[in-house]
């Protein structure tokens, strides 16, 4: 048997079969939030796949074109440059590692806190032009989560209709925004063309929705709820990605459910470039079953999947966690005993 050795820097970077052009996954639902029943078409998206294309939407390109090229200077920048913005823990620039326990993955980024509008006074910003970037950008992404949100709760009957969005929109909401680069690793493909490196592991999103943007390079793969198969997404640099997380799932009471994503580094020249915001609430914000989705007055006709835990409980406790691990395990109630069923004095006494 002929074992090939991984090359030195690839080691503690789990492999995946590289996607094949067939893999392509072209049910992603597509929806525009301007359409005529863009909450219906949200609300079904989120339950079916935790996961949906936003087309038509009001985001100028020059707003995502400018992050973009900031963000080319920036990873283009030296090492010794890249690393004065510290190695991520967890804001700044960081190079494949991700988090504190031991997942690596083949990209580098800058992960930075976003306090109300602006870039946090805790997240360095490499220059100027790059936080005003950051800082416009961000703007479009509050809004764009914001109009998801009133169209999860609009579609849900949940009011009122800013019950969700104003969870990640009010002043001390906790938004990250992060700038991904996945550079091509060609030495892997010679080694082995039917493997390719993990750029971001496996995992679901813990705040309430995630947005996601990307060049025209594929790698992002999410796992179906049907299923659970891995498929590949088409990408689109004209449209935005809108992922479910966590936090919403208990939110609804697991009516829409968070979604698995990973990227896998399969191009063997280009690299991909993404940025991700994520909508989280404010800290001190309950995570529970919001209350038209249990049933009204104490007709109880569902009751709540999940123990209740704050924002900040369940950071603290993701921030222990592998990437892949499942964080809402922990939070799940164990269900009630079955209600036993009376035995008729006739019966027969069983066998
Ligand atoms: C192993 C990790 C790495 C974490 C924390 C912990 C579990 C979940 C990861 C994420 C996933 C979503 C974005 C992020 C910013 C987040 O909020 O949770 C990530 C964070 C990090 O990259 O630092
Ligand atoms: O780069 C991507 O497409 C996905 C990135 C991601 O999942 C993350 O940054 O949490």
């Amino acid at each position: 048997m002929v074992v090939l050795a991984k090359p030195p820097a690839l080691e503690h970077i789990s492999l995946l079969r590289s996607p094949e052009p067939g893999d392509y996954f072209e049910g992603i639902p597509s929806v525009d939030l301007a359409g005529p029943g863009a909450a219906r078409a949200v609300v079904q998206a989120c339950e079916r796949f935790g996961f949906f294309k936003v087309v038509t939407h009001s985001v100028p390109a020059g707003v995502v074109d400018r992050l973009e090229a900031e963000a080319v200077r920036f990873f283009a920048s030296p090492r010794a440059v890249k690393d004065a913005y510290g190695h991520a823990s967890p804001f700044g620039y960081g190079n494949k590692r991700i988090g504190r326990n031991g997942d690596m993955g083949w990209l580098e980024y800058l992960l930075l806190a976003i306090d109300h509008a602006s870039l946090s006074k805790a997240s360095p910003a490499p220059s100027s032009s790059l936080r005003d970037a950051v800082n416009e950008y961000v703007g479009a992404m509050r809004g764009m989560a914001t109009t998801v949100l009133e169209m999860v709760a609009e579609g849900l009957g949940v009011s009122p209709r800013g019950a969700l969005a104003e969870m990640v929109t009010g002043a001390a909401s906790d938004q990250l925004l992060r700038l991904n680069h996945y550079p091509p690793c060609p030495l892997m493909h010679d080694l082995m063309p039917n493997c390719s490196p993990t750029g971001f592991g496996e995992h679901t999103d813990p705040q309430l929705v995630s947005i996601l943007h990307s060049n025209s390079t594929a790698g992002l793969q999410v796992a179906l709820h049907d299923g659970g198969h891995w498929v590949s997404v088409p990408p689109d640099p004209t449209a935005f990605f809108v992922i479910v997380g966590d936090s919403l799932q208990v939110l609804t009471n697991g009516r829409l459910r968070s979604v698995k994503h990973r990227v896998v580094v399969a191009n063997r020249l280009k690299s991909r470039l993404s940025m991700i915001y994520f909508g989280g609430p404010p800290v001190e914000q309950r995570i529970a079953p919001l209350r038209e989705l249990l049933g009204r007055d104490g007709e109880h006709s569902e009751q709540s999947m999940y123990e209740e835990f704050t924002w900040g409980d369940y950071k603290k406790a993701a921030y222990r966690t592998r990437l892949a691990d499942n964080r809402l395990a922990p939070f799940h109630r164990r269900q009630p005993p079955p209600v036993a069923m009376p035995q008729a004095s006739s019966s027969p006494p069983s066998p």
